[in-house]
């Protein structure tokens, strides 16, 4: 029989405890022992529910309290001094390079937070300086091994490798290179192997995930040394190169010539893994863990499809070197359909959340293994629900299809040009010089996340709900104009995130009820699915933005989520296309562009956060499979308002710089952006490349509860002017303030306004 594996298991929870457990920690309504206590419940049940259901290379060391990027960095002590001056104890001290740590005496920033290759998750970024001194500083790998050994349960412990490790860390000393660093980590994970070893663990899986990507000949030298190196050192404990999201093009020959037992590869987004094998063969002295169930998407894995692959690869390796695997960590989807309680039948059928995803692994095996699969009621299920799917009509609009197939460039094309359009704007908007402004959202307090409860609950009419969200919004402009903001927002009090919200409102999505995903440390999304054709049928924000506007004599910014956003934070189906996809989200966002401009809308922001998240791994792939429909799609969402109308755009990251010509290309008129945790490395990128759209780099982190002072932000602000038009410069935060509380929001916008002020006098 074939032996499964999982690259790693959801840890949030199935209904989010660990979120909530960690957070009631951070109040100080849990204790330390008991957050500790629960946090072995947690990893018991994953463990043992992935036992039961026959998956013999259990993961550990996939729990995270955090992220397990940034506990592979407290693992090897690279933990700046910042943090460690502090005095906290360890989990104050980890929680503290999470969150950053603010009191009287002390004021540390939150490490650095980017997103993990092409998902919407985030791993925090160690940062390596002179100081740093590589050493094992946790038990944490071995003890969560020996416990789950305590269960009776033989595990798989996981680990981010050093390569990968050095690779996405950022080196604080300006001439130093990841490379620099080779000598000092690799003792570390050689003591770790060896701990291992005395643990009498089979296999480690050390992930090197970063091989998906372009590595130069540099790169590749450097892995193979790395890896020779310890490798060299390897004793009983097998080592299980595990790569992801990705084929591993760039260096399939030297992992085979390498010493590892098993080579972990992703068959899902690495099609061309399949040709590697097919080209160089595969040694007969290793085992290949085959990722062919989805770790990304929630859909029904086909299993016809599948089972090709797996005999194509069984055409150069015996079956019983062949483990089944998910392509990559199950981190990505949600729990379990089975929560799914108001979700019909017929739609639930389609899905496979983590759990369905161990039984998939479990009947894959099965099918595997026999020579008449075809007629094994498991495959004749399969085929019969994927068929249902590909021949449903429920969301199949052939208005929004024809209006799709005749496009034309027009279409795309917004007039006149932006030099001509955005002096008309300046008359009619008349903002001073650096104006201010927000990006979205404002605090969602529990109060309003308790009212929506009690709404989705029924608790409260609809009436009722939307009186309360005015009042809000009446009580946010009232603020916003003390504070003295030039443009002002409603707040988004309205939504539950900035993607579900519009999927809960567009024909063609369905959304659930607990498929929470973690996005970064305790924060999760529950995304939209996207089950047939997208049709706005009916207005979306434009009653809320309406009514925010007719309190205020200043310009109420209207706010919309841009199609690209919405797809790529949602889970879209397989089997169709993409662009086409993107198209029909922003032909529904064009019509709400358009009601909203009807209205007397002066300004609109059409998010764009997720633009930058999904450009594929490969640098040529990037135009031709991406970016070429991806920018259209926003293009086609604005392209018809009036020249007068402002459009602006919002990204969160700003790793901008390989692409910053198609950014402008947007054709927006104002992009925000966050900048403030990345050193203002952006404004040098802007600069150099006559960025045209005018810009807002954030100016203060919204990441952390810290609240900036007026002087660093016009420091922040001075810096920005030496590198960028003066004329074009916004004054904003970094993102939005959704996950901040109004007591250190309004401290720092009060001081941002300030900082504007000030050099808006200094300057004139
Ligand atoms: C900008 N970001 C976003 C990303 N992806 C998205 N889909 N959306 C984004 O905004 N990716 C990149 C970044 C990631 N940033 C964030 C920031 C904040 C969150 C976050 O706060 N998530 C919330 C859940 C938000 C939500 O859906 N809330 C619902 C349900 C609220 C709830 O839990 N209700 C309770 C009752 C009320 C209470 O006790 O508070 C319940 O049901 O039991 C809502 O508001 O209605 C989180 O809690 O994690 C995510 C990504
Ligand atoms: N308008 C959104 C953008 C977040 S990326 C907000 O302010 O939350
Ligand atoms: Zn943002």
């Amino acid at each position: 029989m074939q032996l499964l594996s999982t690259v790693g298991y959801p840890r949030i929870g199935a209904q989010r405890e660990l979120k909530k457990w960690v957070e009631s920690y951070f109040n100080g309504k849990l204790s330390k022992e008991e957050l500790l206590q629960k946090a072995a419940e947690i990893r018991k049940q994953h463990w043992s529910l992935q036992a039961e259901k026959g998956v013999y290379f259990i993961p550990s060391n996939d729990f995270s309290f955090y992220d397990t990027f940034l506990d592979t960095a407290f693992l090897l002590n690279v933990i700046p001094d910042s943090y460690r001056r502090l005095g906290l104890d360890d989990l104050g001290t980890y929680f503290a390079m999470a969150k950053g740590y603010q009191d009287a005496q002390n004021d540390a920033k939150a490490l650095p937070m980017k997103k993990w290759f092409n998902t919407n998750y985030h791993y925090m970024v160690p940062m390596i300086s002179d100081s740093t001194k590589f050493m094992l500083n946790s038990r944490k790998p071995f003890a969560e091994y020996v416990e789950a050994l305590g269960l009776g349960i033989k595990t798989k412990p996981v680990l981010i490798g050093p390569f990968t490790f050095l690779k996405l860390s950022k080196i604080n000393h300006g001439t130093k290179t990841y490379r620099d660093y080779i000598e000092d980590i690799l003792p570390v994970y050689e003591q770790i192997l060896n701990e291992f070893n005395e643990l009498k663990a089979d296999y480690l899986q050390v992930d090197e995930p970063i091989l998906v990507t372009d590595l130069t000949a540099e790169d590749i030298e450097i892995f193979q040394f790395m890896y020779k190196k310890l490798l060299s050192k390897k004793k009983n404990v097998k080592i299980l190169l595990q790569t992801y999201f990705g084929d591993v093009r760039d260096v399939y020959e030297k992992l085979i010539s390498l010493d590892f037992d098993a080579l972990g590869l992703d068959f899902v987004e690495g099609p061309r893994n399949l040709e590697l094998i097919k080209q160089y063969g595969f040694p007969k002295d290793k085992v290949l863990f085959v990722g062919v169930v989805n770790g990304k998407n929630i859909w029904k894995n086909h299993y016809s499809d599948t089972l090709k692959k797996l005999d194509f690869i069984a055409g150069s390796i015996e079956k019983n070197r062949i483990v089944l695997n998910t392509s990559c960590s199950l981190l990505h989807v949600p729990y379990t359909v089975k929560n799914e309680t108001q979700l019909a039948e017929k739609y639930k059928i389609h899905f496979a959340f983590a759990e369905e995803k161990l039984d998939e692994l479990m009947e894959l095996a099965e099918l595997f293994h026999e020579q008449a699969f075809e007629q094994n009621e498991r495959y004749i299920r399969n085929q019969r629900i994927i068929k249902e799917k590909l021949e449903n009509k429920e969301y199949w609009y052939e208005d929004v299809r024809k209006e799709i197939s005749s496009l034309t460039e027009s279409d795309f094309q917004r007039m006149p040009s932006f030099a001509e359009r955005i002096k008309l704007q300046k008359n009619a908007l008349n903002l001073p010089l650096l104006p201010t402004t927000t990006i979205g959202s404002f605090p969602q307090t529990s109060e309003i996340r308790e009212l929506r409860k009690q709404y989705k609950n029924q608790g409260i009419s609809h009436e009722q709900y939307q009186e309360t969200i005015k009042q809000k919004i009446t009580e946010l402009i009232q603020l916003q104009e003390k504070i003295g903001l030039d443009v002002l927002v409603h707040g988004e009090f309205e939504r539950n995130d900035m993607v579900e919200y519009f999927g809960e409102n567009l024909a063609g999505f369905l959304f659930t009820r607990n498929a929470w995903v973690q996005s970064y440390g305790t924060r999760c999304v529950k995304p939209p699915i996207i089950f047939g054709d997208v049709r706005r049928n009916k207005a979306i924000t434009v009653d809320y933005i309406d009514y925010a506007q007719s309190l205020t004599s200043k310009p109420i910014k209207g706010m919309l989520t841009g199609p690209v956003t919405i797809l790529n934070w949602s889970f879209p189906r397989e089997d169709l296309c993409l662009e086409n996809i993107a198209y029909q989200i922003a032909l529904a966002i064009k019509a709400e562009v358009m009601d909203l401009e009807a209205k007397g809308i002066k300004i609109i922001q059409i998010d764009e956060a997720a633009l930058r998240e999904k450009l594929p791994l490969r640098k040529k792939d990037w135009y031709d499979e991406y970016l070429c429909w991806a920018i259209k799609a926003f293009r086609l969402v604005h392209a018809s308002v009036k020249p007068h109308t402002q459009i602006h755009t919002h990204m969160c990251y700003s790793e901008f710089e390989d692409i910053i010509k198609e950014i402008d290309d947007m054709d927006a008129d104002v992009i925000t952006f966050e900048a403030a945790r990345s050193d203002l490395s952006i404004i040098d990128v802007l600069n150099a490349n006559h960025f045209r759209t005018e810009v807002g780099p954030g100016v203060y982190d919204i990441h952390s509860p810290r609240v900036p002072g007026k002087e660093e932000i016009e420091e922040i602000l001075m810096k920005m002017i030496h590198k960028l038009d003066l004329k074009k410069l916004w004054v904003n935060p970094d993102c939005g303030l959704k996950t901040r509380g109004m007591e250190e929001t309004v401290p720092s916008l009060q001081h941002m306004v300030a900082a504007a002020k000030d050099l808006r006098k200094k300057l004139l």
